[in-house]
């Protein structure tokens, strides 16, 4: 591939020398160059600085195979890392939605075989190559949606061999796609029909049968427990982790969603590297995620999307918590999987400076999944994964512009999509 120099940047944003975990006042520093250009070699950045340095020290820049791009005035920044999705799923789930409106509650509608449940019937009645097809046309569009980093769970199969094939689903796409993508295992869902009344019996089908076969294929990097009333407790949560340890898989977990019950102090010590969704959290629970090592990941469009309390992002801030932003794409409580509007939810609902949003749906949520010396900042020999945007007045103008595309195109490795 010949190199490629950017020119004319109106703004490019998140450059970073150092790749770091970013909390408290840190979060809302989000660094710039004004009027720069980029240099790309083999889609991995390799140089960058304002124009007037580029005129200056441009004799490197004059050999030959150099393939030139005017920004005009864009303004650049590292693409979206999307670090808690659901994004294999056979079906959407519009009808419980319209259930919602006429005033059923979440919890009301998981009880009568809806939620998870419903997806699981609809996954499991799906072959894998169909499976496949619908999840690589949405991670097509969301890449053009400026997603740049992905991680994707199970958790609708419920059963071996469905969970082994959403895995399988997974790990097509990461061979399928030049973003990358990580595979969690959430066989800890929900408990199937099969079992409602046998949940000793689904947790020892996940350690003793699914757990091991995942790990013969290769098929997850992390594990997952949805550790709520009515699903899965503290003590099946630690139980499944344990597990899933012995085969190195590292916690990402649901947890604080509906009910604090007590997934924040039992995910720090199970070394989890995010606890997500977070909606209901007490003064100690946020104590105790900003003296960890733990990253908050915060899910806005779920809190949106079944009108509850949007997660507290300014007392996690401010306490010092390390926080990420993600969509959690699902057919249930999140249908979309657009970045541009966490970010933008953010600011309006929760609180957070367009810099703080930006920065937790970078480089934080890279760290989020473990892609931070790949993605998540303009850095050197970090890929060229970057949004270019239609012309705007700041950085504050793509938060505060919701709802309108500001993407002009979107570079993948250093190829536009
Ligand atoms: N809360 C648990 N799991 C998903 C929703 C799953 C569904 O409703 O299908 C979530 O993260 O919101
Ligand atoms: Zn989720």
């Amino acid at each position: 591939m010949p190199r490629q120099l950017i020119t004319n940047i109106g703004c490019l944003a998140n450059v970073r020398s150092k790749t770091k975990l970013l909390r408290g006042a840190a979060l809302a520093e989000l660094p710039v160059i004004n009027n720069a250009f980029l240099l790309i070699e083999d889609g991995i950045i390799s140089e960058y600085g304002t124009m007037q340095q580029l005129e200056t020290t441009s004799d490197k820049l004059k050999t030959i195979n150099l393939q030139a791009y005017n920004a005009n005035g864009a303004t650049i920044l590292p693409c979206w890392c999307d670090s808690h999705t659901h994004l294999i799923f056979a079906a959407s789930r519009e009808e419980e939605f319209v259930d919602k409106i006429k005033g059923k509650t979440y919890a009301e509608i998981a009880a009568k075989g809806g939620g998870i449940l419903n997806s699981a019937r609809n996954l499991n009645a799906t072959p894998e190559n169909g499976l496949y097809e619908k999840a690589l046309l949405r991670l097509q569009e969301l890449i053009k949606l400026g997603t740049g980093a992905i991680e994707i769970k199970s958790g609708y199969g419920l059963t071996v061999e469905a969970e082994l094939k959403m895995l399988r689903v997974i790990k097509r796409l990461k061979e399928s796609v030049s973003i990358p993508v990580k595979a969690t295992f959430l066989g800890a869902h929900a408990y199937p029909e099969k079992y409602k009344e046998d949940h000793e019996g689904y947790i020892q089908l996940i350690i003793n049968e699914m757990l091991p076969n995942i790990a013969a294929e290769e098929l997850a990097d992390y594990i997952d427990v949805f550790c709520e009333q009515g699903f899965f407790s503290v003590d099946d949560m630690i139980r499944i982790c344990e597990a899933g340890a012995k085969y190195g898989l590292r916690p990402k977990l649901h947890v604080n969603q509906l009910n604090s019950i007590g997934g924040i102090e039992a995910g720090i010590k199970l070394g989890a590297i995010s606890l997500d969704h977070l909606e209901t959290m007490n003064d100690a629970e946020i104590n105790a995620l900003a003296d960890s090592n733990t990253i908050g990941t915060l899910l806005p469009t779920a809190a949106f999307f079944l009108r509850m309390q949007y997660q507290p992002a300014r007392q996690l801030i401010d306490n010092g918590c390390a926080i990420a932003l993600a969509t959690d794409f699902n057919p249930g409580s999140s249908p979309s999987g657009n970045m541009n509007f966490v970010v933008s939810l953010s600011c309006i609902q929760m609180k957070m400076l367009p810099e703080e949003a930006i920065n937790a749906a970078t480089i934080n949520a890279a760290h989020a999944m473990e892609v931070q010396q790949e993605t998540g900042s303009i850095t050197i020999g970090k890929k060229a994964n970057l949004i270019f945007t239609k012309p705007v007045s700041s950085i504050a103008y793509l938060p505060y512009s919701f709802g309108s595309d500001m993407i002009d195109k979107v570079m993948i490795n250093g190829t536009f999509v």
